[in-house]
């Protein structure tokens, strides 16, 4: 355990042995709040109610199930209702709106993919920007302020308006517009109430950069990621929506919607278009290529939660087949497998394969866009994710929020590289990162990279 983390280095709960402490800590170290969890996964009981969104007041427009074996477990628990409550109302929205996302996504990346498309933009750090990127954003913000109150609702993200507002991009703005309008006319579909009339450009706009908090130590923001891995999303390839929901610098829900996940973990080492011709020559009926998920967790439950995305007109019935995510089991480093990102400016390629031979990481590296790397160590099917940008490179928080939270819940650790969490309280960006992340699947695993780390830091080049 590292002695030099600032403020939270007691909240890392992990290292201790596997203890979670803040999961322990805050249900009163007992099983109770995760049964209460399950149950209402399993019960259906999270439901939007029927009364229209405008005519609810905050406590209607959603209900929990008052079954009484759940009430029971409940009381048992000495916690009050409302404490068990906190966040299903915003959890069930947030999943909700990035199926909606993933759904306006997989229309986009198609559309890139099957044509050259001129609505791939770059940034002024060259990175491409595309009509996704800006839809995204304005849906889920669009959603977020309908359902929670434009008020109350903080969001911190990636996209402004800049480039949409100049003159010459009217064409893009029009697309942009047009694909909103496309996805909130599905909104009933994902059980989410559409705008009354088509939105125009400027309150397009206007939800766009009403995504202008600065984040920081106190309050309630989201932090978003509309479409994490753009370049992976323009190659037609893997990328991720990630939405989290930080309360007084901690992060408190998360949720990463992965389009292209396989189910079959092997594919995820493939690129993606191979994947697509060999979707093509299979039966129609097989499931084996079945792709498309989102996975969830909300902070002290234990528990991730992963959902298959909404496929073609089908409707999204909560909890949509929900299930239970772990990390793996696995603790010999011989039979694990590393991910990192695809691109070696994002991470040193050659400072993890070090740390990989030195620790008896065998298998070659995942090489994945995306916090899909996240999803991938929460499901189970890898056991490492280490990211080495290069010195002076500051991590954003919409690129890790989410998935953190999901691996620490799945059961792993994820800290930065000298063994501390990562700290989500300092505006957008993850200030005094300590070199680079780590995210194990179990302690052992963490523990060994730690001290691989170390020893090789100053001879490295990083
Ligand atoms: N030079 C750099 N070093 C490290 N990370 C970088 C980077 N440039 C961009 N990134 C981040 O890496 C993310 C992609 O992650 P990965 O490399 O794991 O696929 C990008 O997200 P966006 O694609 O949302 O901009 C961006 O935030
Ligand atoms: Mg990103």
């Amino acid at each position: 355990m590292p002695l030099n983390c600032s403020s939270s280095a007691s909240r890392v709960p992990h290292i201790l042995g596997g203890l979670k402490t803040t999961a322990t800590t805050r249900v009163g170290g007992g099983g109770v709040l995760f049964n209460f969890f399950n149950k209402t996964h399993q019960n259906n009981s999270l439901c939007i109610a029927s009364l229209p969104l405008n005519k609810r007041n905050d406590s209607q427009r959603f209900c929990l199930s008052s079954s009484s074996s759940v009430m029971e477990g409940i009381k048992d628990s000495g916690f009050s209702t409302q404490e068990i409550e906190k966040y299903s109302k915003e959890l069930d929205i947030a999943v909700r709106a990035v199926q909606m996302a993933c759904s306006l996504c997989q229309k986009v990346q198609e559309s890139l993919i099957s044509k050259t498309n001129s609505q791939v933009q770059a940034k002024d750090d060259n990175s491409p920007v595309t009509v996704a990127d800006w839809s995204v954003q304005a849906t889920v913000s669009w959603i977020l302020s309908e359902t929670l109150g434009s008020r109350s609702v903080a969001i911190v993200a990636e996209e402004d308006v800049q480039t949409l507002s100049k003159p010459d991009s009217a064409g893009l703005l029009e697309a942009v517009v047009q694909t909103v309008n496309d996805c909130l006319a599905e909104a009933p579909r994902f059980g989410l109430k559409a705008p009354g009339t088509i939105l125009g450009s400027t309150e397009v706009l206007e939800a766009i950069s009403h995504c202008n908090s600065a984040g920081g130590p106190s309050g309630r923001f989201w932090a978003l990621d509309p479409v994490d891995g753009t370049l992976g999303f323009v190659r037609g390839d893997q990328y991720a929506v990630a939405l989290a929901l930080i309360e007084d610098g901690e992060v408190v829900l998360g949720v990463l919607g992965c389009p292209n996940y396989p189910m079959r973990k092997e594919w995820l080492s493939y690129h993606h278009r191979y994947h697509r011709i060999i979707s093509k020559l299979t039966p129609p009926t097989s499931e084996s290529w079945d792709k498309g998920c989102v996975i969830y967790a909300r902070r002290g439950s234990g528990e991730a939660w992963m959902q298959p995305l909404i496929q073609g007109h089908k409707k999204l019935v909560w909890p949509n087949s929900a299930t239970p995510v772990r990390v793996s089991t696995v603790e010999n480093p011989a039979l694990a497998t590393f991910c990192e990102p695809v691109e070696k400016a994002n991470s040193s390629h050659s400072f993890t394969a070090g740390l990989a031979h030195s620790v008896g990481l065998r298998k070659q590296p995942l090489r994945v866009y995306s916090m899909v790397k996240y999803a991938a160590i929460a499901r189970g099917d890898a056991e490492v994710f280490m990211k080495f940008a290069r010195a002076g490179y500051k991590e954003k928080i919409w690129d890790h929020a989410a998935g953190v939270l999901i691996i620490q819940e799945a059961g792993g650790v994820v800290t930065d590289a000298g063994g501390c969490p990562l700290n989500f309280s300092k505006g957008m960006y993850l200030e005094g990162l300590d070199r680079g992340i780590i995210a194990c699947a179990g302690v052992k695993l963490h523990e060994k990279i730690i001290k691989a780390v170390d020893a090789s830091w100053n001879s490295s080049s990083l």
